[in-house]
């Protein structure tokens, strides 16, 4: 990164400076949210049994699909709270607990899918081997 974006307050001048910039959300989500760490060993772990149990390509779009839902839904979860505890700087405002409460439970409604999702795709692989 170009040591002069590092105060950068103005709309980005290309492709690759948005890019950079993008990046940096990412590397920022993996080092200082706990929950994505989770999120993404859950993932690799999803993405292991997949091919473990040799699942068809419907299947891996439906993991696919999932998995990014929930990053997305992640992303967004880290954006409302930094939001707003800018805005109120860490005091107590029922507005803030609305805003961070909904955020959460749409973090939480997209991870339900996600598991719901693997129920019905390794379920039947993994009756298969008890049996
Ligand atoms: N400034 C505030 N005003 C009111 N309620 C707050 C405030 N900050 C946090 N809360 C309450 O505390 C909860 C957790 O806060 P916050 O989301 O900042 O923590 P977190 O542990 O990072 O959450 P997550 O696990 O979703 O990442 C919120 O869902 C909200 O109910």
């Amino acid at each position: 990164m170009d040591s002069r974006d590092k105060h950068q307050v103005t709309k980005n001048n290309h492709l690759l400076q948005a890019m950079s910039h993008a990046f940096d959300g990412i590397i920022t989500m993996l080092r200082e949210e706990r929950n994505m760490r989770y999120h993404v060993l859950a993932a690799f772990l999803v993405v292991l049994a997949g091919i473990f149990f040799h699942i068809r390509a419907t299947d891996w779009l439906w993991l696919l699909l999932v998995i990014f839902l929930v990053f997305a839904a992640e992303f967004l979860n880290t954006v409302t709270e930094a939001v707003t505890d800018l805005l109120v700087s860490h005091h107590y405002d029922v507005e803030v607990k609305k805003a961070k409460d909904v955020a959460a439970g749409g973090v939480l409604i997209a991870a339900c899918f996600a598991v719901l999702v693997g129920l019905i795709i390794f379920g039947p692989y993994v009756m298969r081997l008890l049996k």
